[in-house]
């Protein structure tokens, strides 16, 4: 049987809330269904920050790079906001997507039946829902260099990003959208805004030439990044597989999680290349949400984010999609039932909290 070699990055906030109801899950799997999974745990965020003074270790990030694959809780929160900019908890974060190469981040977002009512927009709007974000994680602005704040020495200072794309950046990361589009509706919208940027001028182009020399098959559309947000909340499922750089991706991802009722509900996995030899991908797990300082410490967390990144762990980097499925069929019926925790409560629904979710997911899913 191939490794199943699990690092579990908690984190701060809700992240450790989170990962306790996974942690259950991967205990009552290997005990029940022998599913052998091989746990470790690390830090990342501010928590590693207050213990070695790095949002990550090279210890654990060493840890990362071995692993199977990764679970990431969230970091972050108001009690880091004044350590050094580079040892900031989410720099822990973008350290892994970097030195781990994850450039594809798949973000979907799908409504679950059960809370088709309960969304902030129109029923008939989110209902069905069922799209697919793909996010280029290593690249753009987030990277980009030059990246500083320079005294002007006037009383002035500048702030500067920069946003770069190589041509390999852009044609990975449509080649990854265009082959998962084959496997859903076969349509990709990609966004960029070509009419002021010049990433976004060649970030067309080289979509455009991908699309033409090897998946001429699947339907392609463009779209500038603003419309696309505004489309994404009018009429969002005219969309399929969207796909984007890493600061529209980041911002879009977000709009989505609306779509789905809270942003607790979206899961994201976070993949590298294939290896040339074994095959296998580097690939992380996360919820798209953050560490919800305003409700960590209080059990309301919704773990589903971080229950459905495991089920994108199964599916992607162990080959496990039964298991996938029924852990995402096992979340829709816990939802059937009426069970709710609070960022996803409706009237006639039943308030749980964090455990309780957790709980009613894996009996559903055991059951
Ligand atoms: N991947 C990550 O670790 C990640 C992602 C986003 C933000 N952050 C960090 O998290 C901190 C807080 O950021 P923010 O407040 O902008 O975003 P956030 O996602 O943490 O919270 C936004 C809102 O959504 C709610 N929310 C988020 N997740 C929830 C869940 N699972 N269940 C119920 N409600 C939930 C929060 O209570 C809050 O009201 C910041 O330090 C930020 O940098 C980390
Ligand atoms: C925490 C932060 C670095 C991260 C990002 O901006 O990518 C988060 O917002 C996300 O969506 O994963
Ligand atoms: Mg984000």
């Amino acid at each position: 049987m191939a490794s199943k070699n699990l690092l579990l990055l908690a984190g701060d906030g809700i992240g450790p809330e989170a990962m306790a109801e996974v942690k259950k899950l991967i205990v009552a799997m290997n005990d029940k269904l022998g599913s052998g999974f091989i746990t470790d745990e690390g830090l990342v965020g501010g928590c590693a920050y207050d213990a070695h003074g790095a949002a990550i270790s090279d210890a654990d990030m060493a840890k990362a790079m071995a692993a199977d694959a990764v679970l990431f809780g969230a970091v972050g929160g108001p009690k880091w906001d004044a350590v050094p900019y580079e040892v900031r908890p989410e720099a822990g974060l973008l350290r892994l997507r970097k030195d781990m190469e994850l450039f594809a981040n798949l973000r979907p977002a799908i409504c679950y039946p059960a809370l088709a009512a309960s969304s902030s927009l129109k029923q008939d709007v989110v209902e069905g829902l069922d799209i697919l974000i793909v996010r280029e994680l290593t690249g753009g602005v987030y990277f980009g260099e030059p990246k500083q704040i320079i005294d002007l020495g006037n009383g002035q200072k500048r702030g500067i990003d920069t946003q770069v794309y190589d041509t390999f950046e852009i044609e990975r990361i449509s080649g990854v959208a265009f082959e998962l589009a084959r496997t859903r509706r076969n349509h990709v919208t990609s966004m960029e805004k070509r009419n002021v940027m010049k990433t976004g001028v060649l970030w067309n182009e080289v979509v455009t030439q991908t699309h033409k020399a090897r998946y001429a098959d699947v339907k392609l559309d463009h779209m500038l990044a603003d419309a696309g947000g505004m489309q994404l909340v009018r009429w969002p499922k005219q969309f399929d597989v969207i796909v984007t750089d890493n600061l529209f991706g980041d911002m879009l991802s977000d709009i989505a999680a609306m779509l789905t009722g809270s942003i607790g509900m979206l899961p994201s996995a976070s993949l590298g290349a294939p290896d040339a030899r074994t095959k296998k991908r580097k690939a992380l797990f996360e919820p798209v949400h953050g560490s919800a300082p305003d409700i960590a410490g209080k059990g309301i967390a919704n773990p589903i984010a971080m229950i459905a990144s495991f089920a994108m762990c199964m599916r992607y980097s162990f080959g496990m999609v039964a298991e996938a499925d029924r852990l995402e069929s096992a979340i829709a019926a816990v939802l059937d039932q009426g069970l709710r925790t609070r960022d996803i409560l409706s009237d006639g629904m039943t308030e749980v909290g964090t455990t309780e979710m957790g709980d009613a997911i894996i009996a559903k899913f055991l059951g």
